[in-house]
């Protein structure tokens, strides 16, 4: 499903946080969004989800506005993984991931072998199986990540969001969950900070004091021009012998 964002804008108390940013997200598509500390990629991302309205602009999912779609109807399609997102309750790994099948029940529709079925798949899909019967609360930082990215899987949505989902992830399960998220038929916006993982992604969007300055495939995105503009950072560009891809090198700027 395409997700769509028309000049989106939005402010706390006066101060500019989002400005002006469009943009569409192709069925499928994986768009990662980088951009400095306090550029506003969890702000877009929170309108995007609809956690926060616009001041101006509008959110679309394929081609209804979210704003006028209900809230269950939108978790049907959308599900969001938020930066530090805690769970207050003594809820056990299980019980958390099966919340994501909440927007599907109802009184008409009760819990089923395929909520089952979909929590199983998720809990799998991210090592996490066998922590099912675990209490939520003695659970590693990276391995709560693991359970809430577990949640928003069982959702079984269109759009998936996630703002910085490799935080707290030891290399492999970093590069496990970026595997898996890029290769889910499901339209992904994602914030990200390591700019080589971001190349991974089908394009890339960059925030910088609220404005999306740049969109386009990451090589095209990636230059010298912008890292040292955007980033502060001076970046060389290497090339691995292994498969041809291309890594960035960061020097800080003396
Ligand atoms: N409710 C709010 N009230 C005041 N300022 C806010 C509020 N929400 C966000 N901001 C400010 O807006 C700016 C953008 O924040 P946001 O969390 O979107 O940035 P970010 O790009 O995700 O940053 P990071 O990379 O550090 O996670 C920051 O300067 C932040 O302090």
């Amino acid at each position: 499903m395409r997700l769509s964002a028309e000049n989106l804008a939005w402010s706390a108390r006066g101060v500019p946080i989002v400005r002006e940013v469009s943009l569409q997200v192709g069925a499928g598509e994986t768009l990662g969004l980088i951009g400095p500390n306090g550029s506003g990629k969890s702000t877009l991302l929170r309108l995007l989800s609809g956690v926060l309205r616009p001041e101006a602009g509008e959110v679309w999912l394929g081609d209804t506005p979210l704003a006028r779609m209900s809230r269950r109807h939108v978790a049907q399609l959308l599900a969001v993984v938020e930066q530090q997102a805690e769970t207050a309750e003594r809820i056990t790994v299980q019980d958390a991931v099966e919340l994501g099948r909440t927007p599907w029940l109802s009184a008409l529709r009760p819990w089923s072998a395929e909520d089952d079925a979909a929590v199983a798949e998720a809990l799998a899909e991210v090592e996490m199986s066998g922590f099912a019967g675990r209490d939520w609360a003695t659970l590693s930082g990276g391995e709560r990540q693991r359970v809430h990215i577990a949640r928003a899987l069982a959702q079984r949505p269109r759009i998936l969001l996630l703002d910085e989902p490799t935080n707290h992830l030891d290399i492999h399960h970093q590069l496990s969950i970026l595997r898996l998220v890029a290769d889910l038929p499901v339209t992904t916006v994602l914030a990200l900070h390591d700019l080589n993982q971001a190349m991974g992604c089908d394009r890339l969007g960059v925030m910088h004091h609220g404005r999306l300055v740049a969109l386009g495939r990451p090589d095209q995105v990636l230059t010298t021009a912008l890292l040292r503009d955007v980033f502060g950072v001076r970046a060389t560009f290497l090339t691995d012998p292994a498969d041809g891809e291309r890594i960035i090198r960061f020097h800080a700027v003396s």
